[in-house]
């Protein structure tokens, strides 16, 4: 398995005692769209940001491709929150400009792709609809022809048919050209469509990661009577009890059969995520400092 991007340890601290992120330690294998999801302030734009070189590690270390960040630019291409474009410039500009500051620019592939999705080269930047502009986005670090792609919420401000069209065709393009994609956002209902990969932050920790299919077959949902989770000898991730029924999602080992009234089932990704952002066991962001 080729990593593309592996972080050991890592942690990023602001200031003299606040961890934005800690001890993360993650393998993205290549070719891999991975949800980076967790509530505000969990460290996923830190882990972004460490991950494109735009910040130095406080603790342990980050690679790309086997080195560090800073040292493989034209390998990475990142789209920070906002997709944050020059607004008096013309489509044809940027593109034009994509392709002086980055030598393997794929000029040929931001034509194209602009022109499939209907933007008129000629339009400046801010007439453009938010997706258009996230698009805009997309196509120009999309044609740097990076092996790591990092996308910071590029869902927020858009409408739901321009998010389905933006992950769409985020898909195809990842599907072309065989680059590997982490994607922070808060729309999860709208990730498992796209995501073979999964990691979940929280308080500026990972509290899991891994293949998406290989993490639904080693947790169950199970639900049963008001006390259930305390007699098994499940781990019990995170639990909601209503109506004298308790329902929890578990980690157990893929033989184990659950009792009996019990009824289990494999969680959806929905289920999966919330249950991990449920987490009881959370470490307060306080503990972190
Ligand atoms: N420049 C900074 N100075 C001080 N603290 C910061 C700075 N940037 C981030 N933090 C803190 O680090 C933590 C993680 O922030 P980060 O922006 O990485 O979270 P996030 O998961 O991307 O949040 P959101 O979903 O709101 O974008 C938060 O507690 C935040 O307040």
């Amino acid at each position: 398995m080729t990593t593309v991007l592996r972080a050991d340890g890592l942690g990023r601290r602001y200031g003299r005692s606040t961890w934005g992120l800690r001890e993360c330690t993650v393998d993205v294998p290549a070719g891999r769209v991975v949800a980076l999801v967790g509530p505000n302030g969990s460290g996923k734009t830190t882990l972004l940001h460490l991950a494109a070189g735009l910040l130095p590690p406080s603790a342990g270390t980050v690679h790309v491709a086997g080195l560090a960040p800073a040292r493989q630019l034209a390998r990475i291409g990142f789209v920070a929150q906002d997709a944050p474009l020059w607004p008096r410039l013309r489509v044809a500009d940027l593109l034009d400009a994509g392709r002086h500051l980055n030598p393997r620019f794929d000029a040929v592939l931001a034509a194209g792709r602009i022109g499939r999705l209907d933007i008129p080269p000629r339009a400046r930047i801010h007439t453009l609809s938010g997706g258009q502009r996230a698009q805009v986005a997309l196509t120009l670090v999309l044609a740097k022809r990076p092996d790591l792609l990092l996308l910071d919420e590029p869902l927020a401000n858009l409408d739901p048919l321009a998010r389905r069209d933006f992950l769409a065709s985020m898909l195809a393009a990842c599907t072309e050209t065989g680059v590997a994609v982490v994607f922070s956002s808060h729309v999860v209902a709208e990730l498992e469509r796209i995501c073979d990969y999964l990691i979940v932050l929280r308080g500026g920790r990972v509290r899991l990661a891994g293949d998406l299919d290989d993490l639904r077959q080693d947790h169950r949902v199970v639900s049963g009577p008001a006390d259930w989770p305390q007699a098994g000898g499940w781990s019990v991730i995170s639990a909601r009890s209503t109506a004298g029924r308790t329902t929890a999602l578990v980690r157990s080992d893929p033989a184990a059969v659950a009792g009996p009234g019990l009824d289990e089932s494999q969680p959806t990704f929905d289920e999966l995520v919330l249950g991990y952002l449920d987490d009881a066991r959370h470490t307060p962001q306080e503990a972190l400092t």
